[in-house]
């Protein structure tokens, strides 16, 4: 049977606006959030339910990434495979240890985004966004008269492939954004090819079937670097709204002195604690799909709090967006069926999926 590939097309784009004033300007005058941050209880958003601030704390795995593919003894690495699955068939997220980033290298990536966002408005208004376009410095974009606006400021990078960089948006200032934000890239890229390999050896497939989707030289890797100011109504509103990613996997560099992540696991949010030394792994939808929903691509959000600011650095790694993503042949059969529909180009549609409320894996379901 062939099953169709779906293409999607944005429409809505001419809604967008740039925002009157950005959520850090906002906190930095003592404004109260206008009405349309405020989440109410009765929009298609209350799906994943309430706005909750401070739930358990989310027992997610943490997995040693130098064990994962050949620097221990079999039998550790037997365990920490089986570990791996274990948690992307429960949680689909974990946080990541031993990944060969040093403290001090990760504390001078969040240096050099907080420097960013200390800059002036009017120097940071150099970046902004365009209007119907997401790449740049500013705020969601905007699909409807009802989407219910997240209280964080972003500045938002295409970083690969590298031919693709609109340097326009890449900032000058701090001096060494640029080299440093070029080769954290680099290794992200080789902690997410670890990754990718190690999934699929845990489901024991062939070890490239992941990684070719998402670590050629053509595929995209997105960087979304984000301020959540503090907010003085954080029961109101949410820094970002409940949604999956659009991604393979995303890898997250959360802020090292405050929480504010939660994710979804049976029907209950729970916090994600902050390991400082760890990257926080989460799947993306298009894993979801590759693998044919045996792992999870978890539901997650962002609440904010009163007095402290958080930062975060998310890199989204994505297939060129040609490329056509379905079920892996070998994960299909007759006591698991085919779940998803192949798609191209998903993400764009996630995006607007996640702006109107609607669930975009349901959506690619058979
Ligand atoms: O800031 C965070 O902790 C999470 C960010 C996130 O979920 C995203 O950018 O998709
Ligand atoms: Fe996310």
């Amino acid at each position: 049977m062939i099953y169709p590939y779906i293409m999607f097309r944005s429409t809505m784009a001419r809604r967008d606006s740039l925002p009157v004033k950005t959520a850090q300007q906002m906190a930095m005058d003592g404004d109260q959030p206008p009405s349309k941050y405020i989440y109410s209880n009765n929009t298609s958003y209350a799906k994943f339910g309430p706005l909750e601030t401070s739930p358990p704390f989310a027992p997610v795995p943490v997995i040693d990434i130098g064990c994962l593919l050949s620097s221990c003894k079999q039998d550790e690495q037997e365990n920490e495979l089986a570990k791996l699955r274990s948690a992307l068939t429960t949680w689909g997220c974990f946080q990541a240890v031993n990944h060969g980033l040093s403290d001090s290298y990760l504390d001078n990536i969040q240096q050099v985004i907080k420097q960013f966002f200390e800059l002036s408005l009017e120097d940071k208004r150099e970046y902004f966004r365009e209007t119907g376009s997401v790449e740049g410095y500013g705020n969601d974009m905007t699909y409807s008269e009802t989407q219910v606006q997240d209280w964080c400021d972003r500045l938002f990078l295409r970083i690969l492939p590298e031919d693709q960089r609109k340097l326009r948006f890449w900032p000058e200032n701090p001096s060494n954004f640029r080299e440093t934000i070029d080769d954290y890239t680099k290794k992200i890229m080789s902690i997410s090819l670890v990754i990718f390999k190690a999934m699929a050896k845990s489901l024991e497939l062939e070890e490239n079937c992941f990684s070719k989707h998402f670590t050629e030289e053509s595929d995209v890797l997105q960087g979304r670097f984000i301020l959540y100011p503090p907010c003085p109504t954080p029961d109101k509103v949410f820094g970002l709204k409940a949604h999956s990613d659009r991604s393979g996997i995303t890898l997250l560099l959360q802020d090292p002195g405050v929480e504010g992540l939660q994710v979804l696991n049976d029907g209950k949010w729970y916090m994600v604690p902050v390991i400082p030394e760890a990257l926080f792994i989460n799947l993306g939808d298009q894993m979801q799909i590759l693998s044919n929903g045996i792992f999870k691509s978890p539901v997650h959000r962002v609440v904010t709090n009163s007095d402290k600011g958080r930062i975060s650095v998310a890199m989204f790694t994505e297939p060129e967006p040609n490329k056509e993503i379905g079920p892996v042949d070998a994960l299909v059969d007759e006591k698991r069926p085919r779940v998803y529909k192949t798609v191209k180009d998903y993400a764009v549609f996630n995006h607007e999926c996640f702006q109107k409320g609607v669930v975009a894996l349901d959506a690619v379901k058979l």
